[in-house]
């Protein structure tokens, strides 16, 4: 049995574009009028799409982009007006965040492509991906005081991890800006191109990541994320677990077979031949 050769269709989903690229996933957000806010359907979205990634192996990165000149304008404001009842604002929020973990710890690479703001919670979902490429006009807000709301969209997980907790408080408290030379000298940039080269370079990033071990990948960002609430001896547990999971996995064994042939190794084919793509096992080829 051959495995098929046209990638399966992503699902449409409310608020997003996305395209399939050979086993890289391009999520784009679709709500330009709005500049890309936090609607109710883009988080829903959001989070389906990221469910069906998280059970399709097939993608093995994924590019995630903003239409239009602004990446993302943060939570969408209208929502500030609705019921203010305790237990409804909280059933809401709830809901508006279910995204977020999900694609916090999905188990594999996300390249995010920044142009223009980013601000309150669209920095919050920019830094949730592994990588930003930035244009040249992407600035990074806070926002969150200035509107009097408490910073949100995982920034108090992410900012004071990438950056230290000393400047993570200061940038939320002064509402600061960055432009793409404080936000590189920041780290949570990896580059600065022109806006109009950002979704070439991100999605050939994304096309890279997705030609390494990316279910290896998935391991080591999983372990990786638990090392902030993790002792040292609950990390080599962890190193250990997912070091076993690797070597007894497809992409080890291509790795490995690759290095003593001399060869690159493929572990796309590799991963396909062992019949994960969609999650469920199915009949070697
Ligand atoms: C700098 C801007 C992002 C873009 O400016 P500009 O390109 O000049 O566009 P505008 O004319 O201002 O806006 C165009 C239309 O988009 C609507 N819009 C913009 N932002 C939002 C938003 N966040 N939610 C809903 N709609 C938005 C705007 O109303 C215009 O619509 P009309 O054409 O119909 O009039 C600039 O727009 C801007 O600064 N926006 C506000 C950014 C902001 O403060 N975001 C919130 C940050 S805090 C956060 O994200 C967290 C929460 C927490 C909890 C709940 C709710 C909210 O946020």
């Amino acid at each position: 049995m051959t495995a098929p050769q046209t990638a399966p269709q992503i699902k449409h989903y409310p608020q997003l574009e996305t395209e399939r690229q050979g086993n890289v996933l391009i999520v784009r957000l679709d709500n330009e009028a709005a500049r890309n806010s936090l609607t109710r359907e883009i988080r829903y979205s959001l989070r389906e799409v990221t469910r069906e990634v998280q059970d399709d192996y097939s993608i093995r990165a994924i590019y995630l982009t903003g239409k239009g000149p602004t990446f993302c304008a943060g939570g969408d404001l209208r929502m500030l007006t609705e019921s203010k009842a305790p237990m409804e604002r909280h059933r809401r929020f709830r809901h508006a965040a279910s995204f977020m973990p999900q694609l916090m710890t999905l188990d594999r690479p996300v390249v995010c492509g920044v142009r223009g703001v980013a601000i309150g919670g669209g920095m919050g979902l920019a830094l949730m991906a592994d990588t930003i490429v930035a244009g040249n006009s992407a600035q990074f807000m806070a926002g969150f005081f200035r509107l009097g709301v408490v910073p949100d969209c995982l920034t108090l997980f992410t900012l004071p991890r990438l950056i230290g907790l000393a400047k993570a408080r200061a940038f939320f408290y002064a509402n600061t800006t960055w432009d793409t030379q404080e936000a590189l000298a920041n780290g949570i940039v990896s580059q600065v191109v022109d806006d109009e080269d950002v979704d070439a370079v991100g999605i050939a990033l994304a096309h890279k990541y997705a030609e390494g071990p990316a279910e290896v990948m998935g391991l080591a960002k999983t372990v990786m994320l638990k090392s902030f609430e993790s002792s040292l001896t609950e990390m080599m547990d962890y190193e250990d677990y997912a070091q076993v999971l690797a070597q007894s996995g497809p992409e080890f064994e291509e790795g490995l077979s690759a290095l003593i042939d001399k060869r690159k190794p493929d572990y796309g084919a590799a991963a396909r031949r062992a019949g994960f793509s969609d999650g469920m096992p199915k009949a070697k080829e």
